[in-house]
């Protein structure tokens, strides 16, 4: 089956619908991302780039329009249901890395793991591995604060692919970070992605790296436009 991993038709979305203050953000988004697709999201700031990767996350819901993820339209389906497939088919990674401070970066990719019904053991041989893929095995036991922000934000990327997503949608993966330690951690990025053959759409204000994924779109006036 040669389904998109996401499939987004007609989506809109306005915040405060009918008050004075009312946004519009979002109008008639079409947008396939095939298997193994790495989409670059480019837009200006208060475009609505995180109100499209909410909605194709399903971490929100569209005032119209229909979200469609390996080949399972889910719209108006339960929050049960939206949660089931976000928690097994949907990886976020965000601008800073939200990681748990308490716990250390083996047990923050770990843990979700856990909750996804994996056995503890082959849940740190994975997240091992994973830490191993982004070059910091030897932080596994490291808390966040005691890692660089490069550090903690590969962690913050193995914990997002951790159950093993179809898709990845990130916002603004690198944008915290100085530029050339940005560099690095998005080549570090590129090559987990590539390496699962997974599916991402990556919101960047970065032409450069925008430019080394498969294909751009930029959002401008809540539709999207090709680069
Ligand atoms: N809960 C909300 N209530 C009202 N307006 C909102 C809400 N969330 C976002 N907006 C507005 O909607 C627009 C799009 O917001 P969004 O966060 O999606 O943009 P963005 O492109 O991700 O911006 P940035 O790059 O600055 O993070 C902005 O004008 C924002 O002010």
């Amino acid at each position: 089956m040669n389904d998109p991993v996401l499939r987004l038709s007609g989506i809109s979305k306005a915040y405060n619908p009918g008050a004075p203050n009312e946004v519009q953000v979002l109008r008639g988004i079409d947008l396939t991302v095939a298997p193994g697709e790495v989409v670059a999201l480019v837009a200006p700031s208060g475009a609505g780039k995180s109100t499209l990767l909410h909605i194709a996350g399903l971490l929100d819901t569209a005032d119209s329009g229909t979200v469609e993820i390996a080949g399972d339209d889910l719209t108006g389906q339960s929050d049960r249901k939206r949660t089931g497939v976000r928690r097994a088919d949907v990886g976020f990674i965000y601008q800073f890395h939200h990681l748990l401070p308490e716990f250390t970066a083996l047990e923050n990719i770990v843990l979700p793991q856990l909750a996804n019904g994996v056995a503890r053991k082959a849940a740190e041989a994975r997240a091992r591995d994973l830490l191993a893929q982004v070059g910091i095995a030897e932080r596994a036991d490291h808390r966040p604060a005691a890692m660089s922000g490069g550090e903690q934000q590969r962690v913050a990327f193995c914990r997002a692919l951790a159950n093993e997503p179809r898709l990845l949608l990130a916002d603004e993966p690198t944008g915290n970070l100085d530029p050339s330690t940005s560099d690095q951690v998005f080549a570090a990025l590129m090559a987990l992605v590539r390496g699962t053959g997974l599916s991402a759409v990556i919101a960047t204000h970065n032409l450069e790296l925008a430019a080394r994924m498969d294909r751009q779109i930029r959002l401008e006036a809540g539709q999207l436009v090709p680069v």
